[in-house]
C-alpha cells in the first residue's frame, strides 16, 4: 500500500505506525523494512514519555501524536523527498531521541478573510495559553505582495487578549508577532514553496521540523496547493499535516474527486477536514452531557423523544461573500456539514471509546442510516430587501457578484429521519438561514408527552407546551436548559414552565475559547476527533446530493422571505406536516 503514495504520505503512515501499536496490523508492511523490535522498544519508550507528558488537546484521552514538548521519543522514520528507504539509517536511534522539535505552521491565503478573523488571533490565544511548543514559528503564504513586518501589521489589528487574561497581553503579542513572517508566492508554483521550504527550514535549523499548512484559500485552488507544499516543502523529519477548509466540494462527484486528488499527495492521516462547529463549546458538551449524566443516555432515543431541532440562523446577509455563496447556497454552507455534523453526534450510539476512530466510526453509521431526503421534505428561500425604522435593507440579489435570476436558496428547512432502531419515525428538523431576526445556533430535543398525565387539564388547552424540552445553546450566550412543568406556589394547583438553566456565563468567569483554537490545537496534537474522516464525507454528500440535483435541475424557486424576518412561511407548514413546532418561536425563547 505504502508504496503507491507519494514520499510524503509514507512519512505520515510510517508517523501512525509509529505512535499507535495498534496500526500495526493495518499497514503491516512497513515494520517488516524496519526492524521491528527496535520499533517495539521505541513504542514502549513513546509510552513511557506519554504518561509524563501533559496533553493539552481538547480530548482527555491519550493521542496518537507525538509529544511536542518533550525530546523526541518518537521520531517517525521518513522518508526523504528523493524516496530514500526508510529505516534506521535516516534516523539513527542515538539522535533522534535527544532532538528538539519544532513547529511551523503556515497559513496559506494569509491575506484572507479567514486567516485575518480567525486563525492568527486563534494561534496568538493558543500561545497566550502556553498551548504551542517552546518552539515554533508562523509563516503567512499568499500571492499579495508583503514584508513579515507588513504581515505583523495587518494581523496585529485583529489580535485581542481575553477578556480574564489580560495581564502581560501587549508583551505576548509582541513575542507573537515576532514569530510570524510571510512569504509572497503562487499557490500553484513547486518553485515558490521550494523557497517558502527554505525560509522554514532556517528557522527550524537543528531541529525535528514538525510542519502544519492550514488551507484557508478557495477549494478550486486546494490540490495546488497541497501538490506543491508536498513535493517541496513537507517536513524530512518530522510530521506534515495539512487542515482544509470547507467547502470539500459542491456534491459527491466533485468531492470525491477532490479526496482523490488530495490523497495522490497526502495519506488520510494527514488530512484535518475542518469543520469549525464541532469545535464549538456546547457541541463538544454534547457527548459530556449524554453519556456522563445517568438522566439523559436512557431518554435518548425514540420512545421518549419527539423530535430533534438543529437551527442556525444568522441576522445579517451574505454580504461580500456573494460570489462564494451564489455557487453553494445555504444547503452546502451549513446543513451538510455544521448541522448535519452535529446531528450525527447527536444520534450516534455509544462509542467504544473517545478515540477519535471510534467516535467516527459511530458518526458514519448514522449518516449511513439517514433516510434518502425527498424533495417534499425540503423548504427552501432567499431574502428579499427590507425597509424598517427608516433603514433599507438589500436582497440577496442586490449584491453585485449575484445574478439578478439567481434561485440560490439563502434559507432551508429540512425534516430527515434516521432508519435505525433508536431513531426510527423520529423527525429530526434543520432550518438555515441568512438575513433572518437573530442570530443563533442551537440544538432543541422536544419530548413525548407524558403519557396518562395526572396533570392534563392544568395544562389549559395546549397540552404540546407542556411537554419538556431540552435546549443546548450553542450560541450567542452557551447554555443548555431543561423546559420543565413545576407547579406554581400558592393554594391552588397551577402549573407554570420553568428551566433549569446551565447559563455558561453565570456559571463560569472564563472566556470560552473561540472554535478554531481548539480545532488547531487538535491538529497540532495530531487529534483527528473533531475532524472530518473521508467516509463520513462521502456519507454526507450521498444524503445531499440527490436534493441538491433535483433542486437544480427542477429550477426550484425559493419563497421569498424579507431581510430580518423569520424566514418563509413553508419551513411553519413543513414543521406541522411532522407534528413539529419549531421550538425557537415560543417568546420566553
Ligand atoms: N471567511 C469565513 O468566514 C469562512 C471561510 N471559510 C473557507 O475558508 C477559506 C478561506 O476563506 P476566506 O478567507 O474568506 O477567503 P478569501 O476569499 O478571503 O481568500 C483567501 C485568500 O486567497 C486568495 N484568493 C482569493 N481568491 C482567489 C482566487 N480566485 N485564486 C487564487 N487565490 C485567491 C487571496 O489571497 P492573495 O490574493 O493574496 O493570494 C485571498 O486573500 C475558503 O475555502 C472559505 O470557503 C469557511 C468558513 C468561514
Ligand atoms: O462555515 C460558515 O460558518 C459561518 C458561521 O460561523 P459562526 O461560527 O460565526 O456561526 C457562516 O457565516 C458562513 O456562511 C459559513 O461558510
Amino acid at each position: 500500500m505504502a508504496t503507491n503514495l507519494s514520499p510524503f504520505a509514507t512519512s505520515v503512515i510510517a508517523t501512525s505506525l509509529w505512535n499507535t501499536p495498534h496500526q500495526f496490523s493495518r499497514f503491516s508492511t512497513l515494520p517488516e523494512k524496519a526492524n521491528f523490535s527496535l520499533w517495539v522498544s521505541r513504542i514502549r519508550s513513546i509510552n513511557g514519555a506519554r504518561k509524563r507528558f501533559q496533553l493539552k488537546s481538547s480530548n482527555g484521552h491519550p493521542l496518537d501524536a507525538v509529544p511536542l514538548q518533550e525530546g523526541l521519543a518518537g521520531i517517525p522514520p521518513a522518508k526523504n523527498h528523493f524516496g530514500s528507504q526508510l529505516g534506521e539509517e535516516n534516523f539513527p536511534i542515538s539522535q533522534s531521541e535527544h532532538v528538539e522539535s519544532t513547529l511551523s505552521i503556515t497559513v496559506v491565503g494569509a491575506s484572507g478573510d479567514l486567516a485575518k478573523k480567525k486563525i492568527f488571533p486563534a494561534l496568538f490565544a493558543l500561545y497566550y495559553e502556553d498551548c504551542l511548543p517552546k518552539n515554533f514559528v508562523v509563516f503567512g503564504y499568499a500571492r499579495s505582495k508583503m514584508t513579515s513586518e507588513e504581515l505583523r501589521n495587518m494581523i496585529s489589528k485583529t489580535l485581542t487578549c481575553r477578556i480574564d487574561k489580560s495581564a502581560n497581553c501587549k508583551d505576548k503579542m509582541d513575542q507573537f508577532l515576532k514569530r510570524c513572517f510571510y512569504h509572497s508566492g503562487q499557490y500553484d508554483s513547486e518553485e515558490h514553496f521550494s523557497e517558502l521550504d527554505c525560509k522554514l527550514k532556517e528557522k527550524e535549523v537543528g531541529k525535528l521540523s514538525n510542519r502544519l499548512f492550514y488551507l484557508s484559500i478557495p477549494p478550486n485552488i486546494f490540490v495546488d496547493v497541497v501538490r506543491c507544499a508536498s513535493l517541496r516543502a513537507s517536513s524530512a523529519n518530522g510530521w506534515t499535516r495539512v487542515i482544509v477548509e470547507k467547502p470539500f466540494g459542491r456534491d459527491s462527484e466533485s468531492s470525491g474527486e477532490l479526496t482523490r486528488c488530495l490523497k495522490q499527495y497526502l495519506a488520510e492521516e494527514q488530512i484535518f477536514r475542518i469543520d469549525h462547529y464541532l469545535g464549538k463549546e456546547l457541541v463538544e458538551n454534547l457527548s459530556v452531557l449524554r453519556f456522563s449524566n445517568l438522566v439523559f443516555e436512557p431518554l435518548w432515543c425514540r420512545n421518549y423523544i419527539r423530535n430533534v431541532q438543529l437551527i442556525f440562523s444568522e441576522d445579517f446577509g451574505t454580504e461580500g461573500r456573494g460570489g462564494y455563496f451564489n455557487n453553494y447556497g445555504i444547503i452546502r454552507d451549513i446543513m451538510q456539514n455544521h448541522l448535519l455534523q452535529i446531528l450525527a453526534l447527536f444520534a450516534m450510539e455509544t462509542p467504544v471509546s473517545l478515540d477519535a476512530e471510534d467516535i467516527r466510526n459511530e458518526k458514519v453509521k448514522v449518516l449511513r442510516s439517514m433516510r434518502p431526503l425527498q424533495l417534499e421534505d425540503v423548504v427552501v428561500g432567499q431574502y428579499k430587501g427590507h425597509s424598517k425604522g427608516g433603514k433599507s435593507y438589500p436582497a440577496y440579489i442586490d449584491d453585485p457578484t449575484v445574478p439578478q435570476d439567481s434561485l440560490t436558496p439563502t434559507f432551508a428547512a429540512a425534516a430527515l429521519f434516521i432508519n435505525n432502531a433508536r431513531w426510527d419515525g423520529v423527525p429530526f428538523l434543520m432550518k438555515a438561514g441568512k438575513a433572518l431576526h437573530t442570530k443563533r445556533a442551537e440544538i432543541r430535543v422536544q419530548f413525548r408527552h407524558v403519557p396518562g398525565n395526572l396533570y392534563k387539564r392544568n395544562f389549559g388547552t395546549d397540552l404540546d407546551k407542556a411537554t419538556n424540552e431540552l435546549v443546548l445553546r450553542v450560541q450567542p450566550d452557551e447554555a443548555i436548559y431543561l423546559k420543565i412543568n413545576n407547579k406554581v406556589p400558592g393554594l391552588g394547583m397551577r402549573l407554570d414552565r420553568s428551566d433549569l438553566n446551565l447559563l455558561y456565563r453565570a456559571r463560569y468567569t472564563r472566556e470560552i475559547p473561540d472554535a478554531y483554537e481548539r480545532l488547531l490545537l487538535d491538529a497540532i496534537e495530531g487529534e483527528r476527533r473533531l475532524f472530518i474522516r473521508s467516509d463520513e464525507l462521502v456519507a454526507a454528500w450521498d444524503l445531499f446530493t440527490p436534493l441538491l440535483n433535483e433542486l437544480e435541475e427542477r429550477k426550484i424557486a425559493p419563497e421569498l422571505y424579507p431581510y430580518g424576518s423569520r424566514g418563509p412561511v413553508g419551513a411553519h407548514y413543513l414543521a406541522a406536516k411532522h407534528n413539529v413546532r419549531w421550538g425557537d418561536l415560543s417568546s420566553e425563547d
